[in-house]
């Protein structure tokens, strides 16, 4: 029922987002009716929020005007065929080159992290919803998504990070980072470079919530398993103060040393200035922003009528677009990066590319 639906409303070439959250079994879809285009501009807006990484450009909204909630139970049967996509040597060659001068650039400057990416162009014309159904049955704990806005383009992703979950005033956000191949019963032990790695992430997320939060906790580092993947991770919590929402939270937090680096101007100057190519939508975020949740709960029951009371509560739930790719007629690019620090090794930069755009390559 929902797939059918999905065709119909890609057909009419109209907005949609079809998405499960991570451990989820419901796949949630949001159906714009007319081809408008909404964007966010205070964070007050409610909906699901698509944003570029450029936080100066504009993040789209579909608002929850006609949502949908179910299961998807007949996964139609991809074809999977397994092909080889082996990236070109000059990929390589220019893949290398830019880590090359971000590490060069870290030793020479107060940089400490570079978050540098590339993407792949690879032939496809396998079915759009195939691809989601191959995602959410391979990647159960990701937040996997489909989003289509014929204004703006057309994105299938399967996340490991979120940049932030709100319930009410408890916000709970990650640290994520270092990479290394999953392998049967082998316990990974992490090294120096990516300790250092991920601490950089947990103390900027750390300070830029210590002003806007009270009861900040921040667990320790631990291996969290994406797909093939491992990386090592912190949870954080705390409780906003009165004054702060959600928007606060995001613009505080987005670029994270996770997807940018640290100082975030530097880095970003770097990305913009060496990557040469626009990342559009990979390492922006995405998710629910701004859901209603109501509950009706009684204060005494003599006297339900008037002793029932409304607790409207305001939920977000955000992920930062990772493991994504951008779907056109005859192509899938791939969108793929990882963190440099003055440690880092150009080539096994190369091979944690190539790991990680496995997770794709996979249902393609
Ligand atoms: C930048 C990406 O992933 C990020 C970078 C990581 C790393 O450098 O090890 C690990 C997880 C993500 O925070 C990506 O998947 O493209």
């Amino acid at each position: 029922m929902i797939l059918k639906k999905l065709k119909e409303h890609l057909d009419k070439k109209l907005p949609f987002v079809a998405y499960r959250k991570s451990n989820a079994i419901s796949v949630n879809v949001i159906f714009q009716n007319d081809d408008r285009l909404h964007t966010v501009s205070d964070f007050t807006e409610s909906g699901f929020i698509f944003a570029p990484f450029d936080a100066t450009q504009k993040a789209i909204l579909l608002p929850f005007d006609e949502t949908f909630e179910g299961e998807i139970t007949n996964f139609e049967s991809a074809n999977i065929i397994n092909e080889i996509y082996d990236p070109s040597a000059e990929a390589k060659k220019k893949y290398e080159q830019l880590v090359q001068k971000a590490i060069e650039t870290i030793q020479d400057s107060e940089i400490e992290k570079i978050v540098v990416s590339r993407k792949e162009e690879i032939d496809s014309k396998k079915d759009s919803f195939l691809l989601f159904q191959q995602l959410l049955i391979n990647y159960p704990t990701a937040f996997v998504y489909i989003w289509f806005h014929p204004k703006v383009g057309f994105w299938a992703g399967a996340t490991p990070e979120t940049l932030v979950s709100a319930k009410g005033n408890t916000i709970t956000t990650m640290s994520l980072a270092g990479t290394r191949k999953f392998q049967e019963n082998v316990a990974v032990s992490w090294n120096q470079k990516e300790l250092e790695e991920q601490q950089i992430v947990t103390d900027y997320i750390k300070n830029s919530l210590l002003d806007l939060t009270t009861n900040l906790v921040v667990s320790e580092a631990e291996t969290h398993q994406a797909g093939s993947l491992l990386h090592l991770c912190s949870m954080i919590s705390g409780r906003m103060t009165t004054t702060v929402n959600i928007g606060d939270i995001i613009t505080n937090l987005h670029p994270t040393p996770a997807i940018c680096g640290f100082p975030t101007e530097a880095a970003k100057t770097f990305i913009l200035a060496e990557e040469k190519y626009d990342r559009k939508f990979y390492a922006g975020y995405l998710g629910e922003l701004n859901k209603r949740e109501e509950t009706t709960r009684n204060r005494n029951r003599k006297n339900q009528e008037n002793s029932a009371y409304r607790t409207v509560r305001s939920n977000s739930e955000l992920y930062v677009n990772l493991r994504c790719m951008e779907l056109t007629d005859d192509k899938r690019i791939l969108y793929i990066g990882g963190g440099i620090t003055k440690d880092s090794n150009p080539e096994s930069e190369w091979q944690e590319t190539v790991a990680k755009s496995q997770i794709m390559k996979r249902v393609l």
